[in-house]
């Protein structure tokens, strides 16, 4: 029997700060058919509460180094303001969406990320995604809306790329659903020139991937996005896409990822 389809959404955060195109990516959302869930990032808007607490940050190829306070910032950005402020504009278009973070009904449980050359800090490694919970959420008809947060068994909270959330929880959810992933951000797609926002690259796959690693094409949060990309490829997603605000409409240009 051919499984139920799933979507899973990832939202960034520069989409999330300008609220006519939060609007309508969220219309897009909430319209889609069938089963759905959102997981959001908010990088930028952590990066300027924090600057305005005066805390530093620190990135290395898209990933924050997270100390304690900028931790209080994110757990509060996105798990408070951000995730809040989407689920309301979602029970408002009729979607019953649900706002979590990993820690809520131990739905992402993660590793603090072992230090090598570099100590990240607070930030977590997804080991386990508990599909059953997240299944229930489903079966009732909610919409779950997942933050850039995990925790450990031990009950630390672990600031997590939200492009790893987005992908891992698709991976999980693909042993019981036919899943599809988006990732939303503020480019159409994956380009070939990062200036020339025309120069979207309709395919990659794992070749061209490879291609586009050496010649340095790709950089910043493309790294930890392409990579979530081909994890998610290989581990049972069905159908992958890259584009902007607009990559749920119908015939939009946008990146596809490919075997
Ligand atoms: N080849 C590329 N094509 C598109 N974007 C690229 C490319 N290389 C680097 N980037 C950068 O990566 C960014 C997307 O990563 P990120 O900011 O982490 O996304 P998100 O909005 O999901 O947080 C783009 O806005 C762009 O600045
Ligand atoms: C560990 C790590 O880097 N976490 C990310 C989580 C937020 C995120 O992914 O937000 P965007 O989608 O807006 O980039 C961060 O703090 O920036």
């Amino acid at each position: 029997m051919r499984k139920q389809d799933l979507t899973i959404v990832k939202i960034g955060g520069k989409l999330i700060e300008n609220e006519e195109r939060l609007s309508s990516f969220l219309n897009d959302f909430s319209a889609l058919n069938g089963l759905k869930i959102l997981i959001h990032g908010g990088g930028n808007m952590a990066t300027e509460i924090a600057t305005k607490l005066g805390f530093p940050t620190k990135m290395i190829d898209g990933r924050r180094i997270t100390d304690a306070n900028s931790l209080k910032v994110i757990v509060m950005t996105y798990g408070g303001l951000i995730n809040k402020t989407i689920v309301a504009k979602l029970q408002a278009l009729q979607a019953n969406a649900v706002g979590l973070c990993g820690a809520d009904g131990n739905s992402i449980v993660s590793k603090k990320r072992a230090v090598k050359e570099i100590d990240y800090g607070f930030v977590g490694d997804i080991e386990t995604v508990n599909t059953r919970f997240i299944n229930s959420l489903l079966e009732q008809g909610c919409v779950p809306v997942f933050s850039a947060i995990s925790a450990t068994r031990e009950g630390q909270l672990l600031n997590t790329n939200g492009d790893s959330v987005a992908a891992e929880i698709a991976k999980a959810m693909s042993s019981i659903y036919n899943t599809q992933l988006y990732f939303c951000f503020e480019k159409k797609g994956v380009l070939a020139n990062p200036q020339d926002e025309n120069s979207v690259i309709p395919e990659i796959d794992h070749k061209k991937y490879q291609q586009l690693l050496e010649e340095k094409v790709i950089s910043e949060g493309m790294l930890p996005k392409l990579h979530n990309c081909f994890e998610a490829l290989d581990h049972g997603v069905n159908k992958i896409f890259l584009g902007n605000a607009d990559v749920l409409k119908m015939g939009n240009s946008c990146t596809k990822i490919i075997k």
